[in-house]
């Protein structure tokens, strides 16, 4: 039975990045006291961005062991690493390279390969090191996603098969607007994960929210951030003024 989400609404994006940098290392640490290792999913996207620069600012940098934490990734374009677009281009520049993370801890998911060839080689790294037997799920720590103002999520685009696959770990993703190929975690790996953090940010996301998080009959869907739902784990969405404009406001509204 899935938890509630835990939704929190912050006055802007600032709030919200830092409060995210806080569970970050609120996660890791627990993580790395039980099990002497965290292994955190990052995502793209342009929230997430402005959180790796607080995560590798000094404040931030000097509260986590960084030696343990194993970097993962949601998802991916299908682009080099060192591509405009690459979410490992993009962590790499304001995370990994800022706090000297060894290549060793960061896995990345090798775009410059065809999706099929990547999705299979990825499903390899995440088999290995989280040594799940086969037949179970992998459990992550922590998964950072972001939503599209479409529902999407990770690599997971409304109508795609991506959404019903429910034996692979890692897949192909392609939006429906036939952009670039992408990679992508399964939602049975998103939903095994320990936390899943939702940072979502802007007026135009603001519709999608609602509908994502207060269904009511009619809307149109599911969107499949809404079907993320870790079957133990938490599930919160932090949201900032514009994107959560259209919830029904609670008492602290
Ligand atoms: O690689 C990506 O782009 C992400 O995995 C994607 O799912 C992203 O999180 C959303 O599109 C929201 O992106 P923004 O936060 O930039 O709006």
């Amino acid at each position: 039975m899935s938890q509630a989400p835990e939704i929190h609404r912050f006055s802007d994006t600032q709030e919200l990045t830092r409060a995210a940098a806080e569970l970050f290392l609120e996660v890791g640490r627990q993580a790395i006291t039980q099990r002497n290792c965290f292994l955190a999913a990052l995502s793209g996207g342009s929230t997430p961005k402005t959180l790796y620069s607080i995560l590798a600012s000094e404040d931030y940098a000097q509260q986590l062991d960084w030696s343990k934490v194993h970097f993962l990734f949601g998802d991916e374009r299908s682009v080099p690493p060192t591509h405009v677009d690459s979410n490992f281009a993009m962590a790499n520049a304001m995370l990994f390279s800022p706090l000297h993370i060894p290549s060793t801890q960061i896995h990345r998911i090798r775009g410059e390969d065809p999706p099929e060839a990547a999705a299979a080689h990825y499903e390899t790294t995440l088999r290995h090191l989280t040594a799940a037997v086969p037949g179970q799920w992998p459990q992550l720590d922590l998964v950072l996603l972001g939503m599209g103002d479409d529902g999407h999520t990770a690599s997971l685009f409304p109508g795609t098969a991506s959404l019903t696959e429910g034996t692979r770990w890692v897949v192909p993703g392609t939006s429906p607007q036939g952009t670039r190929a992408r990679v992508t975690l399964t939602l049975g790996v998103i939903n095994h994960a320990s936390v899943v953090l939702f940072l979502v940010a802007g007026r135009n996301k603001a519709a999608v929210v609602r509908r994502v998080l207060e269904q009511r009959p009619g809307d149109p869907g599911p969107y499949p951030a809404a079907l993320v739902r870790p079957e133990t784990g938490r599930l919160l969405w932090y949201l900032d003024h514009a994107a959560a404009s259209e919830l029904t406001p609670t008492t602290d509204d």
